[in-house]
Order: structure tokens, then sequence, then C-alpha cells
């Protein structure tokens, strides 16, 4: 099984891609993830948020490996809990599909988009900034796998 990360948003500070390196790197071969950034569509003129968003889709959508489950990033999805997410992890790796995680961009995911992922989960009921979020979640996958393991990273 691999993890996507697919996140709108290129040339983030050092201190994203720092922080997201530092815990992707812990990842184990069996259990990698894979970053693909997208990037994001000129808003200019008259175009919309809807019209940004949805030609965003449209890239996100190719960025994502067929067969993969898809879990949109969103603070209007569902409260996961640390251990649930690595009781998910380990479903996860017993069923073998890649599981791509999708982050949005200024204006967020296309509505479609978002009815049509497998699962909708927030990190926060706050709004955070994007590259913010891949670091959270690249974390909190460390975390959750580390649980996985009985490593001694996650304290009760
Ligand atoms: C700056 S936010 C977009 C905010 C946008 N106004 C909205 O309503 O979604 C950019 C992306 O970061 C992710 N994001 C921001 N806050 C989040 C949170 N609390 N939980 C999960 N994902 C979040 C989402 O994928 C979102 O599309």
């Amino acid at each position: 099984m691999q993890l996507v990360i697919a996140a709108v948003g290129h040339k983030m500070p050092a201190w994203i891609e720092d922080g997201f390196g530092e815990y992707a790197k812990r990842m184990p071969p069996e259990c990698r993830i894979q970053l693909k950034e997208i990037k994001p569509v000129e808003r200019s003129g008259s175009k919309t948020a809807e019209t940004a968003m949805a030609a965003e889709r449209t890239k996100i959508e190719a960025a994502i490996p067929k067969g993969s489950r898809v879990i949109a990033l969103d603070e209007r999805g569902r409260d996961l809990t640390t251990i649930q997410l690595s009781q998910l992890l380990t479903h996860w790796q017993q069923d073998g599909r890649d599981v791509t995680f999708v982050i949005g961009g200024a204006d967020g995911l296309d509505a479609g988009f978002k009815a049509s992922a497998d699962m909708l989960v927030r990190i926060s009921s706050l709004t955070l900034p994007h590259g913010m979020v891949r670091v959270l979640l690249a974390e909190q996958l460390y975390r959750a796998w580390s649980i996985t393991q009985n490593h001694p990273y996650h304290r009760v």
C-alpha cells in the first residue's frame, strides 16, 4: 500500500518542507508517503472560486493513482482520534489499496469532489493553512503507524 498526499500548493516555505520531510522520512518502505503537489489555478479576472476549484479538481483527479481510496481533508469533515486513524491504517494495509489524502488550495476543495470522496476528514475544526495541513497529516500518519508497531513515539 502506498500513501499519497495530493496537495494543492507548491513552492512551500522551507519550514513547511522541512516539517513534512521530517515525518515522511520516518515512515517505513511498506507505508511510504508520496507527496504530489498540484500547482494552484490562477485566480484572475472573472474566474470565480468555484471555477478555480473545478479546474483544480481535474488536476487533483489526474494525480490520484487508479483504484486508490480517496480521503478529502476538510475542516467540516469527520473527527478521527489518532487511535482510530491507526486502526484505519491497519485496515488499509490489509486490503492493500493505495490511499490518497487530498488537501485543497486557498478556496478549499470542489464540492462535487468532496461528495465523491470515500471519506471527509478534519484535523481540527479550525481553518488551517494548507501547507500546515500536510505537516500535521504526515505527523499523524507517522504517529498512527507507530501505534500499530507499539513504537514508543506515541505515549498514552
Ligand atoms: C485554507 S484551507 C481552505 C479553506 C476554505 N475556505 C474552505 O472552506 O475549505 C485549504 C485546505 O486546507 C485543508 N484544511 C484546512 N483546514 C483544515 C482542517 N481543520 N482539517 C482538515 N483539512 C483542513 C483543506 O483541504 C482545505 O481545502
